[in-house]
């Protein structure tokens, strides 16, 4: 790039877009890059206060800061992402789908410690809509050496995406509620529809349906029926924590189901069970999950529904960003809580 006085640059090729803000009204770009300076263009660009403009004269090997984020952006979207043309030097990365965000953290720090690279995301790990804004990349100068971007072509060879939007499956799911109160009518079921409606976000057909007293039998016999129906998502709620009467944990391991976690590091959710068996997820839903609005079970769910099989360092890590604040409003998954 050569840097000219702005009257003298009628005839030549603007190297950047030339941003103009008009307080209240306009902020965009008044001067896109490539753009060749007319002599009715230089009073506008003086106005806009640019008295001198960098004009297009690139030297081997210098990749210009638009195409330079068009090269980022293929190396960077895995399946389920895409990038918007560059504006401005930018470009955005938007989601193609409804799916489950994956960020892989340490690559990402990678690429951002090269330098003159800015990748900035939301936090992974959670459900994002088709069109939800993701991040945003750019380089930081006007331009960077090609050497920089091959740089980044290395980080990547062979991995995962750096960013991929995971599809949710279609799943047959069992609800089990436990609770003697609730067997035996002395209690409506409050539970069961607060569950229903939370799976209904994904593309799940409930098979199994089922009102159990606090017996490890009933409760056991309940999965495996579940199970043999062909549900390949089971919920249990109640009967989780520490009463004589909470047989849930218990009913669940006896069914021979790989333990990952009774116990998480989040708030509300500390009670959640996460088993599988014979590979079916297996949820043992606490009391809290009915109440209140966002628990360890929406930051699992997703995950679930996208068919990641969740290990107990997954559940550990749910510590760091495991405090649900009980925003008047809230706006998860837009918030700390269960990202890491
Ligand atoms: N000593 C301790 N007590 C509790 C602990 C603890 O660590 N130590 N943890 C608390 C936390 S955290 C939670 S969460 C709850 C877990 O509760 P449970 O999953 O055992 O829930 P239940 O005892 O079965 O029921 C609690 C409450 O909710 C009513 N309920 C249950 N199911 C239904 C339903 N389907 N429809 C309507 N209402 C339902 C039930 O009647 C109880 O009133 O434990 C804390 N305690
Ligand atoms: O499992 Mo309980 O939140 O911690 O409500």
């Amino acid at each position: 790039m050569e840097v000219i006085k702005t009257r003298d640059a009628v005839g030549m090729v603007i190297g950047h877009d030339l941003t103009e803000i008009v307080p209240g009204e306009f902020k965009g770009v008044a001067f896109k890059k490539g753009h060749v300076v007319r002599q009715e263009d230089v009073d506008h660009l003086l106005r806009i206060g640019k008295e001198h403009l960098y004009v297009m004269n690139l030297k081997e090997g210098e990749v210009h800061e638009d195409d330079a984020a068009t090269l980022l952006g293929k190396m960077i979207c895995g399946p389920g992402v895409h990038f918007t043309p560059p504006s401005e030097g930018k470009i955005n990365l938007v989601a193609s789908e409804t799916g489950l965000l994956k960020i892989n953290r340490d690559l990402q720090d990678e690429v951002n410690d090269l330098g003159d690279i800015c990748l900035a995301t939301i936090h992974g790990n959670r459900s994002i809509d088709e069109k939800g804004l993701i991040g945003g990349c750019r380089v930081i100068p006007l331009t960077v050496p090609q050497q920089k971007l091959s740089e980044v072509t290395v980080i990547l060879e062979n991995q995962e995406p750096l960013i991929q939007v995971k599809p949710y499956q279609p799943k047959r799911a069992a609800i089990i509620v436990t609770g003697s109160e609730v067997f035996k009518g002395r209690l409506e079921d409050k539970f069961g529809p607060v569950v229903a409606e939370k799976l209904a976000k994904y593309d799940v057909e409930l098979i199994h349906r089922q009102i159990v007293p606090d017996e490890t039998q009933c409760i056991r016999q309940a999965v495996e029926d579940a199970k043999t129906a062909g549900a390949n998502l089971i919920v249990v709620t109640g009967g989780m924590s520490v009463d004589p009467d909470d047989k849930t944990p218990g009913a669940i391991k006896q069914t021979g189901a790989e333990m990952v976690a009774y116990g998480t590091p989040v708030l509300p959710g500390a009670m959640l069970l996460l088993a599988y068996l014979d590979g079916i997820p297996v949820f043992g839903l606490p009391g809290c999950v009915m109440f209140a609005h966002t628990t360890a079970f929406d930051i699992l769910l997703p995950r679930v529904m996208a068919d990641e099989t969740i290990t107990r360092r997954d559940i550990s890590r749910l510590g760091h960003g495991g405090q649900c604040l009980k925003c008047d409003t809230c706006f998860f998954p837009d918030c700390h809580f269960g990202k890491c």
